[in-house]
């Protein structure tokens, strides 16, 4: 036996040393490596194409094997367009890429983000959890610890807690109405995008920083704040498909870059901002006497009864401006816009809101609770979010046991999601007129309205991950609005091109253009102190 083993050893042996490396190099050709890389891509397409578990479901031939077919879209900004026209050419269910579904389905919006569910959220979201800090609300994909993170802060977003908070609200818009009024007096016409930009993060600064940040006061980016929150959302929410996430860009190795040429990667300026003005808060024995939601997370204890730590509260301040001010001012300007482009609309509402003001004696601002005794506005206002929701990209989460859509049954753990704006334009929840600015819709039908309430996907669903922050959001919007065409006459300058969007998760209108005519006999006051 071991005769034999040395006899092939040496005649190996021997072979390799008649062949020199270019002998063997001659021998594998370029040809056979070219065929060789061939067959092994071809073999891949073909698999994804026809052998993969999700090969049943319809989708673009590209987004069947690659991933770049939705990248590409993602980069480019054009999201919202993209999931509507994708769903009208494929059907209520897609493969957008290799290993991702996205769904139009009314049953299956309960399934995953409706009560009594709790699908989970994929790792796709790993790409907003930043370096260094405590987990967050917002992108902690273990059910169990986002319970209890849900539960610790759930108080401070309550609708009680927030109606108590309306007067840092209304001191905001205060700030606003007045700054417009100036403007209007010079016959400008205003960027209503920076506007409403500026007093969503003026709010979100008096919540969970303790004061405004000067954006409407100074009408300025304060330190760039609005411009690195987006520049970073451009970065989390693309690059949440690659290897590495956000990470990629958002570490220490590339801010110490940075920081060597006395700069910053922008989106870590705005964390060391954040940092500093929390601690000072915390170090100020918590409120310093002021009640807002950041005394709330100064006092959130832990299961042990322990006072929670800094990198716990500074999280939670940040999901608030992160989370919280793109997204009110993205609805801010969906209502002006469906509003200003349909006069009856337009005139019916500011009747409504007229003969209110009238019929109550209000010499004071309107308030959230008044609001919400005029149907009209409560209608205008969900209709046109509902068009326009402020995510659009899809809420990802793995596939539970079991389901299925449209007879098409789906491996349990498959990423799949919803996109808020394709969902909300469900003829068969919506009706054959989906597509189209119909406040009226909400009042026709009680059963059919309670069926629209409980599919529309602006909020992210009713279950356990919908918007916690969806209070704040109601209060600013329907206070804006309604105040906004109390003081003013409005419109767009060019309703032709009313503003153009780009989507990097959130679908934000920029260079929205009106013009603005203060109305016979409201005298704004500038607000005090
Ligand atoms: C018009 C305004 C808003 C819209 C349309 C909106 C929409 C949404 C949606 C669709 C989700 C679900 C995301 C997902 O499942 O991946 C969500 C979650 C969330 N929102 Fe909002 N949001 C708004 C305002 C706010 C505000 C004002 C805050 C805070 C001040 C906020 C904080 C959050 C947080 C922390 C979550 C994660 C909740 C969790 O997972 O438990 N949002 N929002």
């Amino acid at each position: 036996m071991s005769a034999l083993r040395s006899s092939a050893l040496h005649f190996l042996k021997s072979m390799y040393n008649s062949f020199s490396r270019q002998t063997l190099l001659r021998h594998v050709s370029r040809e056979t490596i070219l065929v060789t890389v061939l067959f092994c891509l071809t073999s891949f397409v073909v698999y994804r194409l026809y052998f993969h578990p999700l090969a049943h479901v319809p989708g673009p031939l590209l987004a069947k094997w690659s991933g770049w077919w939705r990248n590409y879209r993602y980069f480019r900004g054009t999201w919202h367009d993209d999931i509507l026209k994708v769903h009208r050419n494929y059907g209520p269910i897609v493969r957008i890429a290799p290993n991702e579904l996205s769904v139009v389905d009314a049953q299956i919006t309960k399934q995953l983000y409706g009560h009594g569910h709790n699908a989970q959220k994929t790792k796709w979201y790993s790409t907003w959890d930043i370096p260094g800090a405590a987990p967050g609300l917002f992108a902690e994909q273990d059910k169990k610890l986002h319970a209890y993170l849900r539960k610790r802060v759930s108080g401070a977003y309550s609708m009680s807690a927030i109606l108590k908070f309306e007067t840092y609200v209304q001191g905001c818009l205060d700030l606003m109405l007045v700054g417009l009024k100036k403007h209007s007096d010079k016959g400008n016409t205003v960027n209503m995008a920076n506007w409403t930009n500026a007093l969503a993060f003026d709010v979100v600064g008096e919540l969970a920083y303790g004061s405004k940040l000067g954006h409407l006061e100074t009408e300025t980016d304060v330190m760039g704040i609005r411009k690195a929150i987006f520049d970073g959302f451009f970065i989390m929410a693309n690059f949440g498909h690659f290897l590495g996430q956000a990470q990629l860009v958002n570490n220490k190795i590339v801010n110490g870059f940075f920081a060597l040429f006395g700069g910053s990667s922008g989106f870590s300026g705005f964390q060391k901002w954040s940092a500093d003005k929390v601690r000072s808060r915390m170090g100020n024995d918590g409120a310093g006497g002021r009640e807002d939601m950041l005394a709330h997370f100064i006092r959130m204890k832990n299961d042990q009864g322990e006072q929670a730590s800094f990198p716990e509260v500074l999280i939670e301040a940040m999901n608030i401006i992160g989370a919280g001010a793109d997204t009110t001012s993205i609805g801010m300007r969906s209502c002006m816009f469906y509003i200003c482009s349909r006069p009856d609309v337009y005139k019916r509402l500011q009747r409504e809101i007229d003969d209110y003001y009238d019929s109550m004696g209000l010499s004071n601002p309107i308030t959230y609770q008044q609001t919400q005794q005029l149907p009209y506005l409560v209608a205008v206002c969900k209709e046109a979010m509902r068009l326009l929701p402020s995510i659009v990209y899809q809420l990802l989460r793995y596939a539970p046991e079991g389901l299925s859509v449209e007879d098409k049954h789906i491996p349990t753990g498959t990423p799949i999601g919803i996109s808020p704006i394709s969902q909300n334009r469900d003829r068969k929840v919506f009706g054959p007129d989906a597509d189209e600015f119909r406040p009226e819709r909400w009042f026709e039908d009680e059963s059919k309205t309670r069926l629209m309430d409980s599919i529309n996907m602006t909020f992210g669903g009713n279950g356990p991950r919908m918007c916690v922050g969806r209070n704040i959001a109601l209060v600013e919007i329907h206070k804006f609005v309604a105040q906004l065409l109390r003081n003013f006459d409005v419109g767009l300058v060019d309703p032709n091109k009313p503003w153009h969007i780009t989507s990097y998760w959130f679908a934000y209108q920029h260079d929205m253009n009106m013009w603005l005519k203060t109305r016979p006999g409201r005298a704004l006051q500038a607000p005090s102190g």
